[in-house]
């Protein structure tokens, strides 16, 4: 049977384009246009993928992912995005995205991305249950992640090495572990690495991401439910403890569990015994703890968010994976490993970086972390003809990271000072000079100026669509590419 896809963007064009070439690949395809037809559609066409544009008319990707998730919380759903837009996009990641596509769209990722997330959700619902990551029982723990090749590095810099002897220190005792980081630095693959290196090796490992679970749904993903015990508990149910039991459950995101729960999971944390929802029978647990959170569990307990006692009991031992940003000597060795992995995926064999590539990457700030690393290398590895990944082929907003960092820092100043009686005016940051910077106070320069000013405003305005932008201008696509091409806002 085929599998099916549920497409959701306002664009008309894109949603035929999508259905032709995914039906092509065989699989039955239904479009909305909007959010409130798409969750319609959702109810009915039972889709085993989502893919939904991040702007909607009337709804924005996070709310249209909540409610997504409220309802069918293992459903693969993955965001399409601009470029522009990634840092909202890598927020949403927390709540339940599998994963995101920036625009444009090029047809050979979406279905990579689609086949993968696929494949994940349905090796989940074998490994028992839908549980998030299950390593199979086997000896000496191998997973699922690890079977082919190495699915993680662990790289070389001060900040890595430090990290590693912490979880060297902490994996072969019982701890529970309190894992920070932001979204995407690694904190699963941290607390995979910790199993892995723990007695429970041979146990299985299952991860489950409490930020987009529901309320309703939550209790009985932790502890199970007996068949009958409410309306819509068709089946008996084991939940993410029972999975769990002999090895590791990582909870994702757990200062998002809602408060009733965390008081269900300190009892069971305890007293190592749960009862499954509806159930009479007391079932006893082995489980260790490894929880992942990126904002502090202390303050979420001050402002009356999380329980204390629940925080105490979680913080045996904690964490901090750095990001990104602060692994500097280990970026390339990540660039690389992601590009072997690519290669692998797609049948390449691109070599290496050239060095303007490099420079980008080590001036860029990674926001979405290995993460986006990850994306940005799949993309350009895809674009790449010859045997290194040059500039071309890099996402507009990461080549001009610099140039947009300061037409940024104009617009933050306004909005952040809204508060104020008057608006004040924008100024630039001192330590991004314009891109095509002179010394010269001349007309030509002022001219030039401004309509760099303009091209930038109305490219993000568009979403970094050129077609859409030379249209806002009033001229034709060359013209706009040689304008930014001197101004150098080209890439
Ligand atoms: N050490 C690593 N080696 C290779 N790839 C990694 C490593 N750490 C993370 N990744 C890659 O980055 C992606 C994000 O990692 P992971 O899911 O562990 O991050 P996270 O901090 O748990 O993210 P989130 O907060 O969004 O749940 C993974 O899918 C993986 O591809």
């Amino acid at each position: 049977m085929a599998q099916k896809i549920l497409v959701i963007d306002d664009d008309t064009d894109i949603c035929l384009l999508l259905r032709r070439f995914l039906s092509k690949h065989g699989f039955e395809v239904a479009v909305a246009h909007n959010g409130v037809t798409g969750l319609a559609i959702l109810e009915e066409f039972h889709p085993d993928l989502v893919l939904t544009d991040f702007k909607l008319g009337d709804m924005d990707g996070a709310t249209i992912l909540t409610r997504i998730k409220e309802k069918f919380p293992h459903l693969p759903v993955l965001i399409i995005t601009g470029y522009s837009d990634i840092k909202t996009a890598i927020n949403v990641m927390k709540q339940g995205a599998y994963d995101y596509i920036t625009k444009p769209l090029f047809p050979d990722e979406i279905l990579l991305t689609i086949r993968k997330a696929l494949n994940h959700s349905q090796t989940h619902e074998q490994g028992g249950q839908f549980a998030e990551e299950i390593t199979p029982a086997t000896p000496g723990g191998a997973t699922r992640r690890k079977s082919t090749q190495a699915h993680y590095i662990f790289g070389e810099g001060p900040e890595s090495t430090y990290l590693y002897k912490q979880v060297d220190l902490v994996a072969p005792t019982n701890y529970s572990v309190l894992i920070y980081g932001e979204s995407g630095s690694g904190k699963e693959a941290v607390a995979l690495e910790i199993h892995k290196r723990s007695k429970r090796a041979s146990g299985p490992f299952v991860a489950m991401d409490c930020g987009a679970i529901s309320r309703e749904l939550a209790a009985s993903e932790l502890f199970g439910h007996e068949k009958g015990s409410f309306t819509g508990a068709l089946a008996q149910k084991i939940g993410h403890f029972e999975m769990a039991n002999g090895g590791t459950l990582f909870l994702d995101e757990v200062g998002n569990l809602p408060y009733d729960v965390q008081v269900s999971l300190l009892r069971v944390v305890q007293e190592r015994k749960l009862r499954r929802i509806g159930g009479n029978r007391e079932i006893d647990v082995d489980v260790r703890l490894i929880v992942a959170s990126n904002e502090r569990l202390m303050d979420a307990a001050r402002r009356g968010r999380f329980r204390e006692d629940l925080y105490y009991r979680f913080n045996e031992f904690s964490i901090d994976v750095p990001p990104l940003r602060e692994r500097r000597s280990d970026l390339m060795i990540f660039a690389q490993f992601f590009l072997d992995k690519t290669n692998i995926e797609l049948g390449k064999q691109v070599k290496g970086f050239t060095p303007e590539v490099e420079r980008a990457f080590r001036e860029y700030p990674w926001p979405g972390n290995l993460r986006e690393l990850r994306n940005v290398i799949k993309r350009s590895t895809l674009l790449t003809e010859g045997d290194y990944v040059d500039a071309r082929t890099l996402p507009f907003e990461l080549l001009n990271y610099e140039k947009l960092l300061f037409f940024d820092s104009g617009t933050i100043t306004t909005s952040s000072v809204q508060d104020l009686p008057s608006p004040q005016p924008s100024y630039e940051a001192p330590t991004a000079p314009k891109p095509y910077a002179s010394s010269k106070v001349d007309l030509k320069s002022a001219a030039l100026e401004a309509e760099y000013e303009m091209i930038l405003n109305v490219l993000k305005q568009v979403n970094f669509n050129k077609s859409k932008a030379a249209q806002a201008l009033g001229i034709d696509r060359k013209t706009l590419y040689n304008k930014m091409k001197n101004i150098n806002l080209s890439n």
